[in-house]
C-alpha cells in the first residue's frame, strides 16, 4: 500500500466538449498541506468535486487511504474520512454554534457527538463562543465554524476550497495558522485551493498549479514559485 492518505490517478472530468479537468494526478501525504492554485476556470474546484463524489468521473481513479473510493458517493467518502468546506459558508444563522456542531456530530454517526463537538471547538478556538448564535459571530468566526462543521467525526483529508475568500489578512492568517496546527494536532491531511498566495506559500508543503485542466507544475513551494512557466500563466512577474 502506498503512503499517500489521498490519490487522484489520471482524472478527468470533461462537460460536453469541455474539458474541465484532462488527465491530473496528485497525491497528498499524512499530515501535509498541498496548495491547489491557478487562473479562475482552469479547473481547480472541479478536481475538489472529483475527489469528494460530488461529480462523476469521465476517466481515472481516486484513492483514499489505499481503497479505491471512485464509485462512492459525497456521504460515503465523508464517512470514510475525506470531508471538504465550501466556498460560501454552509452554517444555520439561528443556531447556538455547539448545537450546530452537535447536530453535525450526530449526522456523521458519531457516538459521542458532544465529546466529538467539544473538542472540534477547543481546536478552532471557538469554545468561549459556544452559546452564541452563529448569525452573531464575525466573519471570520463564521470561517472557523465552516471548518468545525468540517472537521466533525475527525476525518483524515480536508479539501478547502477558498476558506480565505473575504477575510481581512489577519484572519486569513489565523486562519492559516489554525489549518498548520491541526496537520501536526490531528493528522490530517489538506488539499487548499486559495486565490491567497501569501497563504498558499507560508503555509504548503507542497504547490501544484492548474492551467485549462492540466497540472503545469508540482513540488516544493520555493521551486513552484521560480517556474518561469508558473510565472508566466499565473503569479505575473512580480510574485
Ligand atoms: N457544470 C459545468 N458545466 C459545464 N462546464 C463547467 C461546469 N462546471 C465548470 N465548468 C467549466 O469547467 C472549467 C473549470 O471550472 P472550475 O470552476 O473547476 O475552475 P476553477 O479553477 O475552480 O476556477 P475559479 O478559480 O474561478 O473558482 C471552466 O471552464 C468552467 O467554465
Amino acid at each position: 500500500m502506498s503512503n499517500f492518505v489521498l490519490q487522484a490517478d489520471d482524472v478527468a472530468i470533461h462537460y460536453g466538449g469541455v474539458k474541465a479537468v484532462d488527465g491530473v494526478s496528485l497525491t497528498l501525504e499524512k499530515g501535509q498541506i498541498r496548495g491547489l492554485i491557478g487562473p479562475n476556470g482552469a479547473g481547480k474546484s472541479t478536481v475538489i468535486d472529483a475527489m469528494t463524489g460530488r461529480r462523476r468521473l469521465t476517466r481515472g481513479r481516486v484513492m483514499l487511504r489505499g481503497q479505491d473510493v471512485s464509485e462512492l458517493g459525497v456521504v460515503e467518502r465523508r464517512k470514510i474520512g475525506l470531508s471538504r468546506s465550501f466556498q460560501r459558508t454552509s452554517i444555520f444563522g439561528g443556531l447556538s454554534v455547539r448545537k450546530q456542531v452537535e447536530l453535525a456530530s450526530v449526522m456523521m454517526g458519531v457516538q459521542d457527538a458532544r465529546a466529538d463537538a467539544e473538542a472540534v471547538l477547543r481546536e478552532l478556538d471557538l469554545l468561549h463562543l459556544s452559546d452564541i448564535e452563529a448569525e452573531d459571530l464575525g466573519y471570520g468566526e463564521q470561517r472557523r465554524l465552516d471548518l468545525a462543521l468540517a472537521l466533525v467525526g475527525r476525518p483524515s483529508v480536508l479539501l478547502l476550497d477558498e476558506p480565505m475568500a473575504g477575510l481581512s489578512v489577519k484572519e486569513s492568517q489565523d486562519l492559516a495558522q489554525h489549518l498548520k496546527k491541526l496537520t501536526s494536532s490531528w493528522d490530517v491531511s489538506v488539499l487548499l485551493v486559495e486565490h491567497d498566495m501569501d497563504v498558499v506559500f507560508g503555509i504548503s508543503d507542497a504547490v501544484t498549479v492548474f492551467e485549462l485542466g492540466r497540472v503545469i507544475a508540482s513540488g516544493e513551494p520555493k521551486v513552484v514559485r521560480a517556474d518561469p512557466r508558473v510565472r508566466e500563466a499565473y503569479l505575473g512577474s512580480a510574485a
